[in-house]
């Protein structure tokens, strides 16, 4: 068993509403090779966090493999606000040339997604890249409108991440845009991260190092998959934000800016430097918690005891 001291939970504030969310929270666990992050959402069942658990022990007790860039490229993640809003993230986003916007969120009036792209269009300018994530809200003839709109609003997609729920569906909805497809709960939700490749269901494959077990678990899919790589985040503190940057810098290929831009959705961090762009890019390093900060961050004693039921829940499994 571990001290006390080497496993942290915490819990911070979202600065927006994200994934439905208004809190992030999670573990941290120290081990020779520095602090891991553990921080599955609370919807993935322990058979699922166990993987997320495996990316934390890699972080904690080996380490992660030699880079072979200092610097990631990024994108900035509108979560589904209104236009103001997002013209705001945008301009604020230190740099960033890419904008990943989220879209389908339910609830919304006809015409919020148009409207969120132009006010991202008018403050990223015309030669900034934008991309779309509808977490597969749609089915396939829908998301084939709404591609086809979001398009012409965006001028131009770069792709659409998930916008359809299954492998099948991604197959389909590919033979009817021309909006390049990304795949990622697909990939990372799926018994088989691959089985999108075999089905020519996507251009592009999200991956996430926690959910998907490890920087190493994750390069040895991007090898196999022969398809182009974004890293993403799970909206970690910049501790987890460290292990997606090894990833992005140990890519022999990175064509795309990756989704690692997600500190700043965080109203609190867990490090005194974030992990936070500058001129569009993050430099690939690897912060050490702040014992204030997590002081500060140090979840009530009913989320402790929670975390604590789902660590040896999943330790069991692993
Ligand atoms: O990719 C990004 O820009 C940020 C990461 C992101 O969107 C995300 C973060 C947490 C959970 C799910 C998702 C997602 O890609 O759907
Ligand atoms: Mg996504």
């Amino acid at each position: 068993m571990r001290g006390l001291a080497d496993l942290v939970v915490w819990d911070v504030p979202l600065t927006t509403r994200f994934r439905g969310l208004t809190r992030r929270d999670g573990v941290l666990v120290r081990g020779d090779a520095g602090w891991g992050e553990f921080s599955p959402f609370w919807d993935y069942d322990d058979d699922a966090a166990v993987r997320w658990w495996r990316a934390a022990r890699e972080a904690s007790d080996e380490g992660w493999p030699t880079p072979v860039r200092t610097h990631v490229p990024v994108n900035v993640t509108v979560p589904a606000v209104d236009p103001e809003h997002a013209h705001r993230i945008v301009t604020a986003s230190g740099g960033c040339r890419t904008a990943k916007v989220k879209v389908a969120e339910p609830g919304q009036p006809a015409g919020a997604d148009e409207a969120r792209l132009e006010a991202v269009r008018d403050a990223l300018g015309p030669d900034g890249a934008i991309r779309v994530d509808a977490n597969a809200a749609w089915d396939v003839d829908a998301a084939a409108a709404a591609l086809a709109a979001l398009d012409r609003a965006a001028g131009g997609l770069e792709y659409a991440e998930q916008p359809v729920p299954g492998v099948d569906d991604l197959a389909a909805l590919r033979r009817r845009t021309h909006v390049p497809l990304a795949a990622d709960e697909a990939v990372r939700r799926g018994d088989d991260p691959l089985a999108v490749v075999r089905r020519h269901a996507a251009d592009v494959l999200v991956l996430k190092v926690q959910p998907l077990g490890g920087v190493r678990a994750c390069l040895r899919l991007a090898e196999e998959a022969g398809l182009p790589v974004v890293v993403s985040s799970a909206l970690e503190s910049s501790v987890g934000l460290a292990a997606g940057l090894a990833l992005a810098a140990a890519l022999p290929e990175l064509p795309y800016a990756c989704g690692l831009a997600t500190a700043a959705l965080l109203a609190d961090d867990l490090v005194a430097d974030p992990l936070l762009p500058r001129g569009g890019v993050i430099e690939a390093r690897r912060p050490e918690p702040d014992p204030a900060l997590l002081d500060a961050a140090r979840a009530t004693p009913a989320l402790v005891a929670r975390w604590d039921a789902r660590l040896t829940a999943v330790r069991a499994r692993a």
